[in-house]
């Protein structure tokens, strides 16, 4: 497995494990390594209660970690801090600005994800102009995010023709989450799932037997 960002396998069917709000830096560091041990695929730095400050630390503190593992690292919210840190990509939702100028200042190795809720037409747009992948959810009731707007699984499948990953998020366990891979999921996007779980690894290998 590389571990160059250059080169790096970028593998696009797996657990795309999204960090929760956490203030200690070193029990971010720790957990995160849990759940990229056991076999995540991509990482999301997303805290939503920290300071520019404290978001710029952690998500540099994690590249490094990142980078051992030979998992990409997307910042939640911010292109300008993922370009200025040198991480893989960015997550953007629809209060997050545009795609294209992400992907300009990015360049066109840089995993640009965009939020699509339940609108497929959003997504049409965002892989026009210039999106990675596409995210649809949440699909169940989700912990963290409780006024999520609802999707449907059978987006997962009209999306299939964009022809970018296809991201399920939003209350995903890994009892829930089999069906939602059998509807065309390439990735799935968890929080609570993982990190609330008793044992981070376990639940991250469970998510990843969706694929099997
Ligand atoms: C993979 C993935 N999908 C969706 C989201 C949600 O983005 P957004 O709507 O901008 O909401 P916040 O995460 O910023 O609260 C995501 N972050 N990641
Ligand atoms: C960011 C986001 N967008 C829709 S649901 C959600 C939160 C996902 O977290 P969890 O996996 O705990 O439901
Ligand atoms: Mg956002």
């Amino acid at each position: 497995m590389s571990t160059d960002p250059t080169t790096m396998t970028r593998a696009s069917r797996g657990v795309y494990a999204i960090t929760p709000d956490e203030t200690d830096t070193d029990r971010l560091l720790h957990r995160v390594t849990q759940v990229l041990d056991a076999g995540a695929v991509w990482l999301q730095y997303r805290n939503k209660g920290a300071s520019t400050a404290l978001r710029a630390a952690q998500a540099r503190a994690l590249l490094p970690l990142c980078r051992a593992h030979g998992v990409p690292l997307i910042v939640n919210d911010d292109w300008r801090l993922a370009a200025a840190i040198g991480a893989e990509g960015a997550h953007l939702g629809e209060s997050d600005g545009e795609l294209g100028p992400a992907r300009a200042a990015m360049g066109d190795g840089a995993l640009i994800g965009a939020s699509c809720y339940a609108d497929i037409e959003r997504a049409r747009r965002a892989v026009d102009t210039g999106a990675s992948y596409v995210a649809f959810g949440a699909f169940f009731p989700s912990p963290t995010k409780p006024h999520a707007r609802r999707a449907e699984p059978g987006l997962l499948s009209a999306a299939r023709s964009l022809g970018v990953p296809r991201v399920a998020i939003g209350g995903l366990t890994p009892d829930n989450a089999g069906p939602l891979v059998a509807a065309g999921a390439d990735l799935l996007a968890v929080i609570s799932g993982v990190f609330d779980a008793p044992d981070p690894a376990r639940a991250t290998r469970a998510f990843a037997a969706c694929f099997d």
